[in-house]
């Protein structure tokens, strides 16, 4: 499993209102041709996609990251994750028990979780997580009920403590600001608006994978 996190990892997250109007299956296979090394549905907000239409995007989803040999993983939903054949899933600390989740799609899948402290990571970890999330580093108008900007202490903290589980950093991360969570040790930077964003998606994330070039760890 730990071949799935080499640095530098560009994780990209996406849900159909962050496309900012434009196609979001576009924009995944923009940022898939442009080097993503995964990719999350994650789907929340008012207007977000439900049901039988909510199976059907993630489907395409998934059609798209096997064409590309990417893994795709689904946010909180462990059915749809289910449903669809996802290669892995992504919870929070609001979501179903790790230990619970693990169990659920067998040792197989991806299981990613956020944590916002050791304590939390150590819970995860003993429940078989794959990698961790944490965030926010930086300010962050994606996520509504985001906490404060944490920076990225608590990433260092965490590989300092646990130096084998990829930790992947979230929130207000840009190409710019990205060497100081490289810094910290993160394996991978998980990023929706810098992408969905973009002008030139590809172009965005060589300068992501070009900001790890310059950090010596
Ligand atoms: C899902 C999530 N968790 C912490 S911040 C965040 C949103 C990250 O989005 P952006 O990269 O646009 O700041
Ligand atoms: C909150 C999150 C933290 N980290 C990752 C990788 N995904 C998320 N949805
Ligand atoms: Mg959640």
């Amino acid at each position: 499993m730990c071949n799935l996190f080499n640095k530098p990892s560009v994780y990209f997250i996406m849900g159909t209102q962050n496309a900012s109007g434009k196609d979001p299956l576009k924009v995944l296979e923009e940022a898939l041709k442009g080097g993503i090394t995964h990719f999350q549905l994650r789907e929340k907000g008012t207007g977000a996609l439900r049901g039988q239409n909510l199976v059907e995007f993630a489907e395409k989803c998934q059609e798209l990251c096997t064409q590309y040999q990417i893994p795709f993983l689904i946010n909180d939903d462990v059915d749809l994750a289910l449903a669809v054949g996802a290669d892995g899933i992504h919870i929070g600390q609001e979501d179903m028990d790790c230990g619970q989740v693990r169990a659920l799609i067998g040792k197989e899948k991806m299981l990613g979780v956020s944590v916002h402290s050791l304590e939390e990571a150590r819970i995860a970890i003993d429940a078989g997580a794959d990698y961790l999330g944490m965030g926010p580093v930086y300010g962050t108008r994606s996520k509504a009920d985001a906490k404060r900007p944490a920076g990225t202490v608590g990433i260092e903290e965490v590989i300092g403590q646990f130096p084998h589980i990829p930790v992947f950093g979230i929130g207000g991360i840009t190409p710019q600001n990205a060497p100081a969570v490289w810094q910290a040790g993160a394996s991978g930077v998980a990023v929706i608006s810098a992408l969905s964003g973009a002008d030139d998606i590809a172009l965005q994330i060589a300068h992501f994978k070009n900001s790890y070039k310059g950090v010596l760890i």
